[in-house]
């Protein structure tokens, strides 16, 4: 079964979890646009929701498949997200960002009563920290943000190299407008406190660790499915 199969099944599986008249957020990634193509299908069939996209790729898609959109302005309060992971523990912490979507993520997320996570088997980690952290920052003063970024990480038991996100030969510009700065650090020892140090830094607009945000997460395997949380 390829890793595509994998993603689809468990967006089919958060599917399940959406009835009529709630009010959604989109994911952003290659798992979460499997779910968007099969809420499609779901709405063309006569299923009603409203729906708040995380990306502009994500409103592209959704609009392209005909499921009625709104804002976060218009919409505050949402029902369900679902979204992909970079990398995920036991303890349902995220890293989230390879997409660039992070921020919007992160505000769509914590607007929302629960969060399900739809993921391949592949991205369940013991401890997290194998896909480099990506950290939101405002371009001016970049040096600056990153060096203080290496020194709060350093205090959280962080090492290792940190490297500006690069598409066609230049800086990756973010929905929001701003740069990705990635942190290869192997490990995360600590993610409460890198998540706390990392906020704290002025140029750092957000990073890509969710904590205490995800409640479900769907895990396919070629063996099955796996859920963590409530999905
Ligand atoms: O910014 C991107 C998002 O955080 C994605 O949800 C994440 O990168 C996972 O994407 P994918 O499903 O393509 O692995």
């Amino acid at each position: 079964m390829s890793s595509e199969d994998l993603k689809r099944q468990a967006a089919a599986r958060a599917l399940e979890a959406v009835s009529d008249g709630m009010r959604l957020g989109l994911g952003t990634g290659s798992t979460a646009r499997h779910f968007v193509e099969l809420l499609g299908d779901r709405v063309r069939g006569g299923l009603k929701v409203i729906c708040v996209a995380t990306s502009e790729a994500t409103q592209a898609q959704a609009e392209g498949e005909g499921i009625p959109m709104s804002t976060l302005d218009e919409t505050p309060e949402l029902d369900l997200v679902v979204d992909g992971a970079d990398e995920l523990d036991e303890q349902l912490r995220l890293v989230k960002g390879g997409g660039g979507a992070l921020l919007r993520e992160k505000i769509v997320a914590s607007a929302s009563k629960r969060m399900i996570v739809i993921a391949d088997d592949s991205k369940k980690v013991a401890v997290l920290g194998r896909f480099p952290l990506p950290v939101e920052v405002n371009p001016f003063g970049l040096e600056v943000t990153r060096r203080q970024i290496a020194a709060a990480a350093a205090r959280c038991g962080c090492t290792g190299e940190l490297t500006l996100r690069q598409r066609d030969g230049k800086p990756f510009v973010t929905d929001g407008g701003h740069y990705i700065i990635d942190c290869h650090f192997a490990v995360l020892p600590q993610p409460e406190a890198l998540a706390a140090a990392l906020v704290a830094i002025p140029g750092v607009v957000e990073h890509g660790l969710f904590i205490g945000l995800a409640t479900g997460v769907v895990l396919a395997a070629p063996g099955g499915l796996v859920e963590l949380g409530q999905v």
